[in-house]
């Protein structure tokens, strides 16, 4: 059974509160999901902000994108932050509060090099393609 707001094209699973809380301005709170997953191994899960809480309330995730490792058993938890300078944010338990992206992922480690191969780019770094970026 989809959650009951998802709409088919949602590229996040709804992560819903399973606990209240109030966010004054400013304030943050690590709010549990009641989800526990297990990815199978070479992918990840990422918690980030909904657009519409962002937009309308100036809630957004301290960490975002959290990472959910495939390893990782326990519930998981999102580090919501009200960014409003002067309105708190209530949270009742149900409400839709961030969403996980699923993907595959590599896993990679540094290794030291004389040279990189050449790019088009190259080493030319922010805003190095033009002044109104
Ligand atoms: O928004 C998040 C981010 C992470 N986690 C869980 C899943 C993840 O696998 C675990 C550890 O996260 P992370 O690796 O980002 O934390 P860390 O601070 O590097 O701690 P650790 O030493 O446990 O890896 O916490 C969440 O529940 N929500």
């Amino acid at each position: 059974m989809p959650p009951r707001y998802a709409h088919s094209d949602d590229a996040g699973a709804d992560l819903f509160a399973a606990e209240s809380a109030v966010l004054q301005p400013g304030e943050r709170a690590l709010i549990g999901t009641g989800v526990a997953i297990a990815l199978p191994e070479g992918y990840a899960a990422f918690v980030v902000p909904r657009s519409g809480l962002a937009a309308k309330h100036g809630i957004t995730v301290v960490n975002s994108p959290g990472t959910v490792d495939a390893g990782y058993r326990g519930e998981i938890k999102v580090t919501l932050l009200n960014t409003d300078r002067h309105e708190p944010f209530r949270v009742e338990a149900g409400d839709r509060i961030a969403q996980l992206i699923i993907t595959p992922v590599s896993r990679a480690v540094f290794v030291p090099v004389e040279e990189l191969p050449s790019s088009v780019r190259g080493e030319a770094g922010f805003g190095s393609t033009g002044v109104r970026g």
